[in-house]
């Protein structure tokens, strides 16, 4: 008999093509997502030695970063203008497909794979960009990689990886009413910390999970890295084939139901072992808001602001005085007393079309408070086109939201979009690092429908009792 195995030493089973004791393996790569920040420099590599792309078909490329969601032809950044150019360039060239700016299928990378039908059961995904781990939620493979990979990945298909240690995280119980995927992974990273998943690949399970939509799960596997993990990933089912189903670049007729076939049955052997378990009740979980400077420092939005003095050693201590005097916080407040000026509501972890409804249901008709500024920045073009055939964009302009163009935007400010010096944002994002949303940014992880509802109170405020 066959040793039992997980869907994660599968999909590397069938992947890798070469193999030494104690080396890394070499992986053959089905999908290569390309954007504007990690490649310019892989193409001229490629250039330089005279190469070619190997696998033109299995590379998609769009702009994402750098695109300014304020409705413009002018590019005003400079540098953002020439890594924009040279993609659309390097892409002629090598004849890579690319959803530039301005294309029906542009937008957020990690967004558009999945929406395109790109992303599917199985594969290995790679991308010069550390949220690939989002691809993960229909059962792939998906890490991010550097740019000299992304050369190695455009001029042989292929990446060198150190073979990973498996990770199972078991999330059982149900989600309460309010209570949505953002909140499961930041309880997740608040309760075993930033680095649990160092050197491993998740795989997650558990009842919570499977009851999950695709787009909460995506929301999951993307913070996987927010974890310290390379990648997450969660076994696919009639979710995930029901997802696919009709997508652009899904598999059609016949050939769909033989691969739906292929990809019910890629799961993870029953008494199979994994490296690690850790597990999490998703009944316990509530709202979740970040108070510091990276998402573990993380509380229920019940919850008061930690106070130094309770830490548990000398360096927890010293962490926990560090970030409130970046973010401007006392110890002991309640979360829900801190008021906020800005919300974005955006980026791959929460900018799909069911992000959007959910954060929009919590409207009611009533409006932005006159303190704060709010941006809604759908992750694509589709997503931009649907929600407003549902008149979404209606909803949130009426209310008081900014309707933006898809990109990147505020998530980083790369882009034009940022906030300003020790002002706060509620933000649906992944990553609250000092300085990730401008200069002196002060960043609070929240879900979608915390973040509306932060945006109309003018502070944090439970979802769940916010009528
Ligand atoms: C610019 C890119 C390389 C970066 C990443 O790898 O994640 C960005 O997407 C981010 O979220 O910080
Ligand atoms: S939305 Fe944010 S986290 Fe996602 S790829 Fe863009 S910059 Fe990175």
């Amino acid at each position: 008999m066959t040793q039992p195995k997980t869907i994660i030493e599968k999909i590397w089973d069938k992947n890798v093509v070469h193999e030494e004791e104690g080396r890394p393996g070499l992986l053959y790569i089905d999908l290569h997502l390309v954007h504007e920040v990690t490649s310019p420099q892989a193409f001229e590599g490629l250039r330089l030695k005279g190469r070619t792309v190997r696998q033109p078909k299995l590379t998609f490329a769009t702009m994402d970063h750098n695109v300014p969601t304020v409705h413009t032809n002018v590019i005003k950044d400079e540098i953002s203008k020439i890594q924009m150019d040279t993609l659309r360039k390097n892409c002629e060239e090598f004849g890579v497909p690319l959803a530039g700016m301005g294309h029906e299928h542009q937008g957020i990378v990690h967004v558009i794979g999945p929406e395109l039908g790109l992303t599917q059961p199985g594969k290995t995904i790679v991308c010069g960009d550390s949220h690939t781990s989002t691809h993960g939620a229909f059962g792939a493979l998906a890490f991010g990689i550097g740019t000299s990979e992304v050369e190695h990945v455009l001029s042989t298909q292929t990446v060198w990886q150190q073979k990973p240690r498996t990770l199972n995280v078991k999330i059982d119980g149900k989600l309460g009413t309010g209570v949505t995927a953002k909140d499961l992974i930041l309880a997740l990273i608040a309760k075993y910390g930033v680095n649990f998943g160092t050197g491993y690949v998740i795989e997650y399970t558990g009842e919570a999970i499977r009851s999950l939509s695709m787009e909460g799960r995506m929301t999951i596997c993307n913070m996987s890295i927010e974890a310290g993990a390379r990648a997450g990933l969660v076994g696919p089912d009639e979710t995930t084939v029901k997802f696919l189903e009709g997508r652009l670049h899904a598999p059609k007729g016949d050939t769909f139901e033989e691969a739906k076939k292929m990809w019910l049955s890629l799961q993870t052997d029953e008494g199979a072992s994994y490296d690690h378990t850790v597990t999490l009740n998703a009944t316990d979980v509530e709202p979740q808001v970040t108070w510091g400077t990276n998402p573990a420092q993380c509380i229920p939005i019940n919850g008061t602001i930690p106070n130094p003095d309770q830490a548990k050693t000398e360096n927890d201590k010293n962490e926990i005085k560090h970030s409130l005097k970046y973010m401007g916080l006392e110890a002991d407040v309640k979360i829900t007393d801190v008021p906020i000026e800005h919300v974005f509501i955006g980026s791959c972890t929460n900018s799909r079309l069911e992000d959007l409804i959910q954060a929009a249901s919590i409207i009611k008709g009533r409006k932005v408070n006159p303190s704060v500024s709010a941006i809604v920045v759908p992750g694509s073009q589709t997503v931009k086109r649907k929600a407003e055939e549902l008149g979404l964009d209606r909803q949130f302009i009426d209310a008081g939201f900014e309707w933006r163009e898809p990109g990147c935007s505020m998530c980083l400010a790369m882009n034009g979009d940022a906030v300003p010096p020790n002002e706060r944002c509620a933000s649906t994002s992944n990553r609250n690092f000092e300085g990730r949303q401008g200069a002196d940014a002060r960043t609070h992880l929240v879900s979608p429908e915390m973040a509306t509802a932060a945006a109309i109170a003018g502070h944090f405020v439970d979802v769940r009792t916010f009528n």
